[in-house]
């Protein structure tokens, strides 16, 4: 018997650790593209999942963006099949002009498909393609945009994404092995255009600022952004625990006691307005940093102004020594 390629063996061992302790019988479905990460995913994934007891199925979400995509979402779903992924599915999404532009739109109309796919079929778990170089990428971003810590902390494993559990067992893979995997096993990965269009900043940090990177600090970059990523999420999530224990301590009746927030490190009161904020209806997407340091001012640059107005038409205001929704 021929041995086993190292890039194809450590595909797998990525997605064992992943599936490791999911309910038998159940159903894990790959979120893919046709490029080489999730191929290679999904090829390891009709591997692992029924010698762990549960059923692999695939679904390839068709954006209708680019000229022949349906016919490749077809390709991937008959190879699927092939190998013995139940269901293997493509879907067709319509993606709406909306700001942040195409990619935005193209990636809500994605996840949306792709998580009433996942509850369509019971799924347990629905899988992305990320590799270490996707989290190296989006550090770079999120460093390059002021994110902070929950930028830099990049994409986690394993998060909910409406009820549905998101995992990305290749978090820790270099996308040279997927792509490696896919040669080994006789694969032929589809490379997305948008992937190398110099319009996109990803594009460029992929192509452009990564390469340099790694020329001038050493091959290690990837792997030790990817690290820094973990690391960054462990003192998030130390720091999100510590501001909701002081969130509940701050709580009256009608708001927050200002007494209570104002001896707190600054990394934590503003976590606890960040986490107020959204209680209240602000949505995680339009609520920014200047929302949080006007709330912050409120606290501890108080003299007499006026309330904060935050998204969604919400209005906080201080009186009384307390922090409350106004109108
Ligand atoms: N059209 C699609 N259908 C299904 N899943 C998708 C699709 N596009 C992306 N995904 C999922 O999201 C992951 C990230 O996609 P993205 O395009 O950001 O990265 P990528 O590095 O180009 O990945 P890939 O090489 O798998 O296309 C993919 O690995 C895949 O799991």
């Amino acid at each position: 018997m021929a041995a086993l390629a190292p890039p194809v063996a450590e595909v797998r061992s990525a997605v064992r650790r992943s599936l490791t302790g999911l309910p038998a019988g159940a159903t894990v479905l790959v979120a893919c593209s046709g490029g080489a990460d999730s191929l290679a995913l999904a090829a390891a994934t009709a591997f692992v999942a029924p010698r762990l007891g549960l059923r692999p199925g695939l679904v390839s979400v068709d954006h209708g963006l680019q000229p022949g995509s349906a016919g490749r979402a077809a390709e991937v779903v008959k190879w699927a099949a092939d190998a013995g992924l139940d269901p293997a599915q493509a879907v067709g999404v319509t993606v709406a002009g909306r700001p942040g532009g195409p990619e935005a739109a193209a990636r809500e109309a994605r996840y949306r498909a792709l998580v009433e796919c996942a509850r369509e079929h019971r799924a347990v778990a629905l899988l992305t393609g990320h590799t270490r170089d996707d989290q190296a990428e989006t550090v770079l971003l999120a460093l390059a945009r002021g994110a902070g810590p929950r930028g830099l902390a990049g994409m986690p494993q394993r998060r909910e994404l409406s009820g549905v559990p998101l995992l990305r067992p290749l978090l820790d893979v270099g996308r040279e092995q997927t792509r490696a995997a896919c040669a080994a096993l006789g694969l032929t990965p589809w490379d997305d255009p948008h992937n190398t269009d110099p319009a996109y900043a990803r594009a460029r940090v992929r192509h452009d600022l990564l390469p340099e990177l790694v020329r001038v600090l050493g091959r290690g970059v990837v792997t030790n952004l990817a690290r820094t990523a973990r690391l960054v999420a462990e003192d998030t999530a130390a720091l999100d625990d510590l501001a909701a224990a002081a969130l509940a301590a701050a709580r009256v009746a009608d708001g927050l006691a200002v007494a209570a927030l104002t001896d707190l490190p600054p990394a934590v009161r503003t976590r606890v307005l960040h986490a107020w904020a959204r209680e209240l209806g602000a949505s995680a997407a339009a609520l920014s940093y200047r929302h949080v340091l006007a709330l912050d001012a409120l606290v501890t640059a108080w003299h007499g102004q006026g309330p904060v107005h935050l998204p969604g038409g919400l209005c906080v205001s201080r009186s009384a020594g307390r922090l409350t929704l106004a109108g």
